[in-house]
């Protein structure tokens, strides 16, 4: 099998294991506990340890965008019956019977399975969150009635020739039990007597009886091309990044506009070929096929190279060259090309057409060679069938999906080429992540109480996991269960760590000529195996989520402000985030009380971001367009997966203390000044204070240099105006009028704060003071999630109530927004204090990021925002990396301290250390 990392074993200690990945958890089939060995990274022991422990996440966060892996709810789970039974019914009286879990394609070929696993509510109605949505006059009444209040689909693949492995998968994960009764790994299938799947393919109908057989399930059949089309368009409605060109090498995502979107022609490339016409949501016709497709390139490749599998089979069409059993244009030619009919002396006149006049036998022929050959037939056949489908009903748009492409850039090309070539640029071919995906996921749709075609492209968020980068294997239950599981073989793994950076195939850019098409190169010669090179993640549902309604242009707006398509730019941040890697794990270890268990996690944590960042490398579209945002935000989720709460939290407390110590002093020496002066001097304040990065290299290096208070003196010190970017006069304007005139003070400002410590309690929150002070309400926008030393939400009402202690401003606007609930001793009198004050309060932004996409904000944001006439983004995430161009419907301020070089140079042409002051006011005057 020419060393394809197809369905690896990996032999560890002398022992074999099997593994299968899902696009979300591994499974092995190994129980024993094994000792562990000593990872690839040292870890030091840090002095500033943590002693409590928390696994969980904090309570309250109810925007959870990872997490851990809540399958079916199995609170007050208990045993039904007599305990004694081998196999004993469990009661999962908190499981709603509603939620469908499971729905099937099973193919020619493969089957697919799309399931839903749900999330666990960790939601806890605290105060803050009470007040706030009294405040904001948030109700649940815009929240919908059905029962997806969160969770995940994942997708995964079988072939069909090996259905028992479907089964069993689909057994130990107990995705046949829907229902409020649930069989723990039981082979009595009578529990699930009453359950129905959706499934949808032919071997719905052909394996009907194994599944009653094997799980008790019936099978309830949806049509196929009903379910092609439902799935087609849910990931074009739904699924940013879905879609995308590729053609000699390239891909490029295309952003579709929903109202744009039909008609199209959608071609399904499985065992054989549809061509589906498609002019709405149910509303299509099959308007062509073809019997020669993904199937017959298996079938008759099987049959000429004794490929063993398909993988093996495409692999080998990456060293082939067909010119050797293609007739091309040149031979028949004399190595001329027929330009008169547009045709080079490369194009292919007819496939395989050598093997006529030779005599030679099928073993004279490398069957590399012929594997290239019969690709490239069929890709370009199908391509071409497709055009004049095309052609035939007037469509611009051909969308191709089925595991045929298998993400497989030759293939893409030659398809793209074909329509490109006969359609003279006139039609575009376009690939789909979820190729093979389509028909499952339509027929998950036809469930009809989850509700999930309503969903909205901002309430899904795609992840990719911990296996992720890694390759796929088979299938031997039981599921890896726990964290410790999930540590072990990412350490296992890694020692045969080679594997994970098998290159994906690129074909050459530039091999077009007058309708030829030249031999690919492949980078590497191993194709990435079948599961990873899926380029699809699980989607976490996330209903809560919203578009941050004062985005001037929610359809223009693009977070990333670097696009690490440019490799260039992909190398330099792929290096700052591996040299930052170590430190960041002695954080987070020493974070969790620097325990065994805590190494061995931050161990695992280092490997499996290493296997990210290597994969990003060598593909960075692999998970759907790349910008850093993205990047940084992996980080955060990674170190989630491995329990990693909160890396930063002690450095946050110590900055915070030692912040509110120097805060009275601070207000004070605030209030002795004019109100013009006071101005400059807060958004000096915020700049200087935003210092305080434990993202930055160089800055972390500066705090090696001095106490914290030391540094931030330093740091104001330095302030010069003009600032690089300095809009600081027109908001002045705003804020104080020019030329006796008083402007009024915006109604409520939302202060999207970064940093703990300084950053916040001498920066963000003396500013605050001020807008309150001047009659302007004001929420403080933080995190869901930690990150880095960013402050959240959870943590915010404590900083205030610390700071309120020396402010009667701040102390009686938190008081008004229900922030120090328990400073209220006489509520009668408070009440008519606080009628004199605006409101201070807080709200979560529903990220758990050092950066911020508007488009996927909470709830409670985007109410908080309805009201708002001015917003001010601080920090370099927030408003450099992402959002230094978005526009706004409201005033705008971005502030932040640039504290990387190369940052500063590519943005605002400056240097490390400089600061950005922009302001920018709606396009609705004030007056
Ligand atoms: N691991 C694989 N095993 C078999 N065929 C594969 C594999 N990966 C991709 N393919 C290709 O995908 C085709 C099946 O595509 P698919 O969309 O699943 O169709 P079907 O529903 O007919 O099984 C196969 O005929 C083959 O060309
Ligand atoms: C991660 C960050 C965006 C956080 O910056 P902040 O938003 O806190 O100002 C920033 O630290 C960063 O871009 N760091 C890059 C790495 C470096 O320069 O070392
Ligand atoms: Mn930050």
């Amino acid at each position: 099998m020419a060393g394809l990392p197809v369905e690896p074993l990996l032999e560890i200690d002398g022992k074999n294991e099997e593994k299968v990945e899902d696009n979300n958890d591994i499974y092995i089939n190994d129980n024993n506990k094994q000792s562990i060995s000593k990872g690839a990274l040292p870890v030091r022991e840090e002095s500033d340890q943590v002693g409590e422990r928390e696994m969980a996440l904090p309570p309250g966060s109810s925007i959870h965008r990872s997490g851990s892996r809540p399958q079916l709810d199995l609170s007050k789970a208990a045993i039904q019956g007599n305990p004694e039974e081998r196999d004993p019914t469990i009661l999962l009286p908190n499981q709603s019977d509603d939620i469908s879990h499971l729905a099937l394609d099973i193919g020619g070929s493969l089957i697919k399975l799309v399931y839903f696993s749900r999330h666990e509510d960790q939601s806890t109605d605290d105060t803050r969150k009470k007040t706030v949505k009294e405040r904001l006059g948030i109700s649940n009444g815009n929240r919908r009635s059905y029962p997806i209040l969160g969770g995940r689909l994942h997708f995964v693949k079988f072939e069909t020739s090996k259905i028992n492995e479907c089964l069993d998968f689909i057994s130990s994960k107990q995705l046949h039990c829907s229902g409020i009764e649930c069989h723990h790994w039981t082979s009595d299938s009578t529990a699930n007597r009453n359950t129905v799947i959706k499934a949808t393919g032919g071997g719905a109908f052909k394996f009907a009886d194994l599944f009653k057989q094997r799980l008790g399930v019936s099978l309830d059949k949806e049509d196929e091309m009903d379910c092609l089309v439902a799935g087609a368009n849910f990931l074009l409605k739904a699924i940013r990044h879905e879609a995308f060109t590729h053609m000699e090498g390239q891909k490029e995502f295309v952003q579709i506009d929903h109202n744009d979107l039909f008609p199209y022609l959608l071609v399904n490339i499985g065992s054989g070929v549809s061509m589906i016409k498609v002019d709405g949501d149910g509303k299509f016709q099959r308007v062509s096929g073809t019997n020669v497709g993904g199937g017959t390139y298996w079938g008759l490749g099987r049959l000429l190279t004794k490929c063993k599998s398909f993988d093996e089979l495409l692999e080998l069409s990456q060293k082939g060259d067909n010119s050797t059993i293609d007739m091309l244009v040149g031979d028949i030619y004399g190595g001329m090309d027929y330009s008169k009919i547009g045709l080079s002396a490369s194009t292919i006149a007819s496939s395989f057409g050598k093997a006529i006049s030779d005599n030679k036998e099928l073993k004279d022929y490398r069957p590399e060679d012929i594997s290239l050959s019969l690709l490239r037939m069929i890709s370009y056949n199908i391509g071409q069938i497709s055009y004049l489908n095309a052609l035939r009903f007037g469509l611009k748009r051909i969308f191709f999906g089925g595991f045929f492409i298998r993400g497989h850039a030759y293939t893409m090309d030659t398809i793209s080429f074909a329509v490109q070539f006969w359609s003279k640029g006139d039609a575009q071919a376009m690939f789909l992540r979820h190729e093979g995906f389509l028909g499952a996921l339509g027929a998950f749709m036809s469930y009809e109480k989850h509700g999930l075609d309503d969903l909205r492209v901002h309430q899904l968020v795609e992840r990719f996991p911990m296996g992720a980068p890694y390759t796929g294997g088979k299938i031997h239950g039981p599921p890896l269960g726990d964290l410790n599981e999930k540590i072990s073989w990412m350490e296992k793994f890694v020692l045969k760590g080679t594997e994970i950076t098998a290159p994906v195939p690129m074909a050459p850019p530039g091999t077009t000529g007058l309708g030829g098409f030249e031999v690919p190169s492949s980078k590497g010669g191993t194709l990435r195996s079948d599961a990873s090179a899926l380029n699809v993640g699980v989607l976490h549902l996330v209903p809560s989520l919203d578009v941050f309604p004062l985005l001037a242009d929610p359809k223009m707006y693009e977070p990333n402000t670097v696009d690490l398509s440019d490799h260039n730019e992909l190398e330099y941040w792929f290096m700052v985030l591996s040299e930052q890697l170590p430190d960041l794990v002695d954080k987070a270890v020493a974070s969790e009380g620097g325990t065994d268990d805590a190494k061995r996690r931050g161990d695992a944590f280092a490997r499996a971001f290493s296997a990210h960042l290597a994969r990003l490398m060598e593909e960075p579209a692999a998970y759907g367009k790349l910008g850093l945002a993205n990047l940084l935000e992996l980080r955060e989720e990674c170190l989630r997966e491995f329990h990693f709460v909160d890396a930063y939290r002690s450095i946050k407390q110590r900055e915070n203390e030692a912040s509110l110590a120097v805060l009275p002093d601070l207000l004070v020496e605030l209030d002795r000044m004019s109100e013009e002066a006071r101005l400059l001097t807060l958004i000096e304040g915020v700049l200087a204070a935003n210092i305080f990065d434990w993202g930055s290299r160089a800055c972390v290096d500066l705090y090696h240099k001095g106490t914290i208070i030391e540094i931030y003196t330093m740091s104001r010190n330095k302030m010069q105006r003009p600032w690089r970017v300095d809009d600081f006069d027109l908001f002045k304007e705003r804020m104080l009028g020019s030329g006796g005139k008083k402007p009024p003070p915006h109604k409520r400002a939302l202060l999207f704060v970064d940093n703990s410590g300084a950053d916040i309690v001498l920066g963000m929150l003396p500013l605050a003071r001020e807008l309150l002070r001047r009659g302007t309400e004001v929420v403080l926008v933080a995190n869901s999630l930690p990150a880095i030393n960013d402050v959240t939400a959870m943590e915010l009402p404590d900083i205030v109530a610390e700071a309120a202690k020396h402010c009667d401003i701040l102390r009686r606007a938190a008081e008004a927004g229900g922030l120090i609930v328990d400073a209220m001793v006489n509520t009668l009198d408070s009440c008519k204090e606080n009628s004199a004050s605006v409101p201070l309060m807080v709200v979560e932004n529903g990220c758990g990021s050092p950066c911020i996409d508007l488009r996927q904000v909470s709830s409670e944001l985007a109410a908080a925002a309805k009201d708002a006439d001015l917003i001010i983004l601080e920090g370099m995430g927030r408003s450099l990396h992402t959002n230094f161009n978005a526009r706004f419907k409201c005033d705008a301020l971005k502030l932040a301290m640039v504290k990387n070089q190369r940052l500063a140079e590519k943005l605002i042409k400056g240097k490390i250390y400089d600061c950005v002051c922009r302001y920018e006011a709606a396009q609705v005057e004030w007056l």
